[in-house]
């Protein structure tokens, strides 16, 4: 398990360990960890040992945060992390204020525990004997482990699921938050979609993602429940350059024509939402979260030929190559005829779904692996949970999980188990809450 915090992000926090934050915000959990006795925790400890509480020479500190305040959220462009904690919550209370404070309250959270600190209260041990703990205490001896946490709104928050308006919302709907069609083979579960409010938490290490989750419901209690929530592991994509592509449960590496957080043209051409592409102002600066749990009928690809998987894919398994050949990041050719037909099939994945099939649109795709035990039949219930975030999935994604459905081969060994559309809120500066553009608007 990543416990290592040398890995720095696409997004460090500039001021991660300075003196000058340790005695605005006291103990952070990474220097409760320091002090609390090196050799406990992996590689944190040593590392942050050497940069010395005793010295408080901060020169060799390593960053393992991932910056909050910004134009946009972190838990995007940020360099994928390898663990997910994903959860959809329904607000219960009809009360606007009651909503608006919970959000305070979540930013500062958020804000919190995304720089290693605690909720609430630095020191787990300053709170009142007679009242619960401010924070639940599982990720006190860990480090900030890259988390990130991504807010954003399905449809039923502003309209309820009778298109009644709801919090004083009227008019803020935008175009854009559609509800996702069925498509063809679809076998959705209500329980597992939708939902008011969408909390995606990444980290390098599952314990971070879930107590992130699980802090942010329980300040939620009363206001909000939670309609569904999804685990992952092992990135199914990468989002920098540097780093390495990973591979997805058929064994195929899975990100390799991802959108990059260098390019900031294609993110701005197709992920993020614009106030010109946008009949709702407050949306400047956001996206849209696409969530699809796909169950990946893992034991009958298992059984297929090599050939058969690589023809379904359209790539070649150990390399990720194309069909048509080079390396991995070679172009396919898709007009490659081969004995019989074109070397990459038609009808395999990356044919169907590249951009040259869909007017130039691209994604930037998030998705992490999920195994949720067995299903009773001595299947295992795993798949990809698919996540991609676009400027519009009108254009960015209904279209490509039409032709999926459709006439993609791979679909044969896949089932869509359920479905999720958000507006992902802009990001904010220092002093605002999440979702304050909305509401002052
Ligand atoms: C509707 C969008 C997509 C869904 C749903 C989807 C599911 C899905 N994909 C894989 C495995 C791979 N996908 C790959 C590439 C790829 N996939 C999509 C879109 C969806 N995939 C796009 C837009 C692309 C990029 C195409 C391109 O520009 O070439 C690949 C190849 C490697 C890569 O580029 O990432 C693999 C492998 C699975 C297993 C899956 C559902 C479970
Ligand atoms: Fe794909």
């Amino acid at each position: 398990m990543p416990k290592n915090p040398s890995t720095s992000t696409s997004e460090p926090s500039a001021v991660a360990q300075t003196g000058a934050k340790e005695s605005r915000r006291g103990l952070s959990r990474r220097l409760l960890l320091t002090s609390a006795g090196a050799g406990t925790a992996g590689l944190a400890v040593g590392a942050l040992a050497h940069a010395g509480l005793a010295g408080r020479s901060h020169a060799a500190t390593v960053v393992d945060t991932v910056e909050f305040y910004g134009a946009h959220q972190a838990g995007i462009t940020t360099a994928a992390q390898d663990r997910m904690h994903t959860a959809a919550f329904d607000v219960t209370s009809d009360d606007r204020e009651a909503l608006i404070s919970m959000l305070r309250s979540w930013t500062d959270a958020i804000a919190a525990m995304t720089q290693g600190q605690q909720v609430g209260a630095d020191d787990p041990a300053a709170g009142s004997y007679d009242a619960p703990p401010s924070d639940t205490g599982e990720a006190a001896d860990l480090s900030a482990a890259n988390l990130s946490v991504t807010i954003g709104f399905g449809r039923s928050l502003f309209i309820g699921n009778h298109g009644k308006a709801r919090f004083g919302l009227d008019g803020k709907l935008p175009d854009a938050l559609i509800e996702l069609p069925h498509f063809s083979g679809d076998q959705i579960e209500e329980g597992r979609s939708d939902g008011d409010i969408v909390v995606q938490a990444c980290a390098d290490d599952p314990q971070v993602a879930v107590h992130a989750i699980r802090n942010l419901s329980r300040l939620g209690f009363g206001t909000v429940r939670v309609r569904w929530s999804q685990t992952g592991f092992g990135r199914t994509s990468k989002t920098t350059r540097a780093q390495q592509t990973p591979r997805n449960l058929f064994g195929f590496k899975d990100g390799t024509a991802n959108l990059l957080a260098d390019n900031k043209e294609l993110l701005d051409q197709h992920v993020w939402v614009g106030k010109d592409s946008t009949d709702q102002p407050w949306m400047a600066g956001g996206s849209y979260m696409v969530t699809r749990r796909i169950r990946m009928h893992v034991e009958t690809w298992d059984r297929s030929a090599l050939r058969e998987q690589e023809n379904v894919v359209g790539r070649v398994k150990s390399t990720g190559a194309p069909l048509s050949g080079g390396d991995e990041f070679s172009e396919p050719d898709f007009a490659m005829a081969g004995s019989a037909g074109p070397v990459i099939p038609a009808d395999s994945h990356v044919a169907v779904v590249h951009p040259s099939q869909h007017d130039g649109v691209q994604m930037l795709r998030r998705g992490f692996n999920y195994v949720d035990g067995s299903d009773g039949l001595g299947r295992l219930d795993a798949g990809l949970f698919f996540i991609a975030f676009v400027i519009d999935a009108r254009t960015h994604y209904v279209p490509l999980q039409e032709a999926m459905s459709s006439k993609d081969a791979m679909s044969e060994y896949l089932r869509h188990t359920s479905s999720g559309l958000y507006a992902i809120l802009p990001g904010i500066s220092q002093g605002q809450y999440l979702g304050q553009q909305l509401f002052d608007s």
